[in-house]
Parts: C-alpha cells; structure tokens; sequence
C-alpha cells in the first residue's frame, strides 16, 4: 500500500489548487461542489426519513391500520421522489464538474508540453516519462473523476455513519436485556454491534479481497504490453513482412499473451474466495440486526415489527458507509498511482525548462539577416559538436552545409531553430519572416493531402488550381486529383515523394528563409537537381540554408560551411565554372 504521507499530500494540493484557487473557473466550480456537498446532505435527511418511516408503516400493517398504511404509502412516494431527483442531480452535477475540471487541467498540460518545443527537449533529455500522451489522456480522467469521487464518496459516507449511529443509538434505549432475574440497558448497545458486525466484516472483506488490487493492476500491464507488442508491428509492418519474421512475432504475442492469460485465472481463483465470503456475510447481514433486537421484541415488547424494520434498515445504512470507507482503500491506492504519474510527469516537465532557462544561452534576436556569432553548439553532457561559429547569410543567398557524419550538421539546424537547448552564442533573423525548416524525414500530418500541403501555417485562399500546378511543379501531378483525399500519406508514399511534398509546401508557403537538412537526400541526383532549380527560379528572394553530403549540390550554392567533426569549421565560397564547364569548386 502506497504511503499517504505529507509528501503526497503536497503533490496533491500542487495539483489541485490551481483550478481550486486560481483559475477563471474557480467560482462556478466551488458553487457547483458546495451544491453537490447540499445535495448529499439533503439525500441522508431523507434516507433517514425513510428509515423512520419503516417503522411507522410496518406499524400500521401490524395494527391491520388500513387507511395509516395507504397515508404512509403516499409519504413513501413522496420521500422516494425527493431522492431519486437528488441522486440524478448530484451525478448530473459530478459528471459537469468533473468534465469542466479535466478539461481545464488538458488545456494547461498541453501548454506546458508544448510550450518552447518542451515535448521534444523530454526526449532529447531522455528524461523516463513513458507516455505523455497517456498521462494526458488518461490519468487526467481518472485523476479529476477519483478525486471527486474518494472526496464526495467520503463525506456522504462520514454524515450518513453519524446520522445513522445517532438514530442506532436512541433505538438502543429500547432494548433490555434480561439477565438473572434483572434487566439491563447497554447504553448505545445497537451501536457497538452494528459497529463490530460492519467493521469486523468489512475488513475481513478487504483481507480477502487485498492481493486483488495488484492483480488487477498486473493485469491491466500484461494487457497494455500485449497491445502494445502488436501495435509495434502495425508501425513496421513493411520491414516484418520484408524479413518474414512472421513466426517470431507470433511467438512474442503469444509469450505476452500467456501472462494475461496466467494472471486472469489468479483472479479468477481469487475472486471465488471473496464472492464466498460476500455471499455469506451478505446473508447473515439480514439476520443479524434483527437477531440482535430480538431480546426487545419478545421479552419486555418495546418495539414492534416496524422497529425491527427500522433496526435492519439504519444497520444496513450504517453497514454501507463503513464499508465503503474500509474498502476504499483500493481506489485510494489506484488514485495514489494516478497522482504519482501526474506529478512526476510535471516535474519532468518543470525540470526540462530549468535545464532550458540555465543551459540554453543561445540568445535568439530580431536581425535584418542571418547572422550567427560566437556560438558554440553542445552535446546536453556538455561536450562540444561546433566551436565559436560566425555566420552571415543574407536573403536570397544559399549556403550548404557539409561534413563528416555525426559531425553536428542537424544539430547546428536545431540550434539555428531554436530547439536545441544546449550550446551558447547569438543568432538573429527578421523576426516577421517565417523561416520554414524541413527535416530528412518529412512530417506529414493525418488528413487530407491538401492539409499535408498547407501545413504548418496554412495558406488563407489558396485554391485548387494552385495546389494543383505546385504539385505538377514538383513532380508529383498523378496526386493532382486526390486534394481530398484522407489517407495516411506518410505510408502511402515513398520517402522520396514525401521529400516532393516537402519542396511543394515550400513553393505554397514562399518563406524568405528555408532550412534544408537532407531534405532531398531520398531523390535520385536528377530529381534532386530539378527540384533545387525551380526552387531558385520561383522564390529568387529565399535564402536557402541545406545540409547535404552530396557535392552534386554545390552548384545550387553560393557558400560552404565545412564542420571538420572536431568542433572546427571552415566557410568557402562555391567558384562556379560557366555553362558547360567543369563541376562547381570550392575557392
Ligand atoms: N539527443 C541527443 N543526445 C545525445 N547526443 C546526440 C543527441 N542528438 C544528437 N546527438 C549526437 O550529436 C552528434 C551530431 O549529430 P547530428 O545529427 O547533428 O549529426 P549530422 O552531422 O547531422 O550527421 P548525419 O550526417 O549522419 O546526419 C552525433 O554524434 C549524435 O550522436
């Protein structure tokens, strides 16, 4: 069992004082949980009620009372009524509260994931949070749902165990007990056995029911790895087929599958021992409060039937809310882990930004141009890919980038960016130009082609007619008529043509400053040459930044910046031979 100890209880106010204390929410939601709080109150005064009227009405049956009982059928259905638009209202109320809280706490995680490209810095950093999208997704909803839930659930249950001990205690003075010749009266003497009877079963409920919250845990674990392993060969797919590897992956299901399969018969096995013990305590919990009341009835009649109904139905009451705090303690340790997650994965996230404020010195300034100075670009363990890096690119100008591999080429591209978080120095470019950066592997979004075309920024009017002659510029015109189209285009296409796309977004968006890194390293020399060609003549104003290995690609260039792969570079302009001549060379 997880520890509730002030450090959890810290983590957990952290979490919910923001909504509570200070979002633009917070009125309407402490209004709606303060109503919540009336509603519950509102449905023990009128259990209570009822509870009274057993007695009454069970009274008047046993007085063969005629006209009495129908009077107290009419009460019944009045107090019924009551409670059934109590309980509808306060799940109404719950389920709105709830929602609006998991929608606020969505929007502020998502900020702070996305927020300065914190997503992408979690996983340069490596930092160990699995699964942001689920912690969003799903610990959020379970988090804002127990938390409301464990809290109404236990006051509902604190105000119906007084209300109810209280009415025990006034039927206890009502029953005598006849003992060698005398008779006694043990003050609150259906109190003290309610009490036993409930807390005695309730935690021999929870003994037996205990290893069945780890089951079920494992259980959802064995589940997800399974899914998990067979979402893996939906993702490589190709390769799997390409290498056959049919068999293996069966065996790694069916091996992942045999723990599911392990694990449900233990639950299985252990659930048939409680459902015996529930079954039976079940039982004698109908006898019981009235064996205890006989002594009542027969020897000195104090009570009649109704007060036995009324004895039966306040233990049941009282029965019920001691056991739903006793075995609360599952959920609580469910709503521990949820919690836990939350918080570690905030913290991540707050220890991503300090490592950003303190490491990332890289100052990133308004410029009438590209200019670089001073910068040193960094490894996050601090060793040094780029050493003191001075640069100039003005627009319409195109600079290429080359070196040995891992020699720090992408990374410069980051840092120029503004994604990479380690390194320090200067860079400014013209805060109003949108400079457009494409990776080797071009990010395709879900949707229709024509929102691969557009994305990121969108194009406000551009039409089909457009669309159309960018994609015929760029080599792909057999997609001309699929702008409508939803498919999964990053499968469907082959790299190379994902490559064409990226070149088509570049001719739609007409950015004054493009980012190149191997974007084209997929195309054939040919292919590639074209497609640099038309990008100079339709957008002669861009100045084109490429990372490339091929030296096919300096004849598209005016400038080439070498990293040496020690941390050294070197800038040389590209001497271009006239038409016809020999290939481009370096000065
Ligand atoms: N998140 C990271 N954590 C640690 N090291 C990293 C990280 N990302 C990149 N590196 C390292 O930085 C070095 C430079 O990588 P980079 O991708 O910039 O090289 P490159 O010159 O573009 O190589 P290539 O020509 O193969 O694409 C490599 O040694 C790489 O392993």
């Amino acid at each position: 069992m997880k520890q509730f100890n002030g450090a959890f209880f810290r983590d957990l106010w952290r979490m919910v004082k923001p909504y509570w204390w200070h979002s633009e929410e917070r009125w309407v939601a402490r209004g709606v949980f303060a109503f919540i709080i009336l509603l519950n109150l509102f449905m023990v005064f009128i259990s209570y009620r009822i509870t009274e009227w057993y007695a009454v009405f069970w009274n008047a049956l046993q007085r063969f009372a005629v006209n009495a009982a129908w009077h107290q059928m009419l009460i019944f259905l009045g107090l019924a009524t009551l409670y059934i638009i109590a309980a509808v209202s306060q799940t109404f109320f719950t389920q709105m509260l709830e929602i609006r809280w998991r929608r606020w706490l969505t929007r502020q995680y998502l900020d702070s994931w996305l927020a300065k490209s914190t997503f992408y810095h979690m996983q340069v950093l490596g930092d160990g949070t699995d699964n942001p999208d689920q912690r969003i997704s799903e610990d959020l909803a379970s988090f804002t749902g127990q938390t409301l839930n464990i809290v109404i659930g236990l006051l509902s249950s604190a105000t119906t165990l007084a209300a109810f001990v209280f009415m025990l205690w006034n039927l206890s003075a009502m029953i005598t007990i006849p003992w060698q010749g005398s008779i006694y009266t043990i003050p609150g003497y259906l109190v003290w056995a309610a009490l036993i009877y409930s807390v005695l079963g309730t935690i021999l409920t929870a003994l037996i029911g205990r290893p069945l919250i780890s089951l079920n845990f494992n259980q959802e674990r064995y589940q997800a790895d399974f899914r998990f392993s067979m979402m893996r060969l939906r993702e490589n797919s190709e390769s799997i087929a390409l290498y056959g590897g049919e068999t293996e992956e069966r065996h790694h299901f069916l091996q992942r599958f045999a723990n599911v399969y392990a694990n449900y018969w233990r639950i299985i096995w252990r659930s048939m021992r409680l459902n015996w013990w529930v079954s039976g305590y079940g039982q004698v919990a109908i006898i019981f409060p009235i064996l205890v009341s006989l002594p009542a009835y027969f020897v000195n009649k104090a009570i009649g039937i109704g007060g036995l109904q009324q004895i039966a139905s306040a233990f049941a009451q009282v029965q019920g809310a001691l056991s739903f705090i006793v075995s609360s303690y599952g959920s609580l340790a469910n709503w521990h882990a949820v919690v836990d997650r939350l918080r570690f994965f905030e913290q991540s996230m707050d220890e991503v930004r300090v490592i950003r404020e303190t490491h990332y010195q890289i100052e990133h300034k308004d410029g009438p141009r590209l200019i670089v100075r001073a910068l040193n670009v960094r490894l996050p363990d601090g060793r040094e890919l780029i050493h003191h890096l001075d640069l100039d690119v003005r627009r319409g100008e195109r600079l290429l980038i080359m070196g040995p591999s891992g020699g720090g080429k992408s990374t410069l591209v980051r840092a120029l960016a503004g994604i990479w978080p380690f390194g320090e120095g200067e860079v400014k470019l013209p805060r109003s130009d949108r400079p457009l950066f494409l990776p080797q592997k071009p990010y395709l979004p879900l949707g229709t082609l024509r929102d691969v075309l557009v994305y990121p920024f969108g194009v406000p009017g551009v039409g089909d007619a457009r669309l159309q002659q960018v994609l015929h510029l760029v080599g792909m015109e057999a997609l001309a008529d699929k702008l409508d189209d939803a498919r999964l285009w990053s499968h469907v296409l082959s790299l190379g043509e994902q490559q064409r796309l990226a070149f088509a977004r570049i001719l739609l968006q007409k950015p004054q400053w493009v980012f190149l890194d191997e974007a084209s390293s997929a195309l054939d020399e040919p292919a590639e040459d074209a497609l640099y060609h038309m990008l100079v003549e339709e957008l002669p104003e861009t100045a084109i930044i490429s990372v490339g290995h091929r030296s096919s690609l300096l004849r598209h260039h005016e400038h080439c910046l070498h990293l040496l792969g020690d941390g050294s570079w070197r800038l040389e302009a590209v001497v271009h031979p006239v038409p016809g001549g020999q290939q481009p060379a370096l000065a």
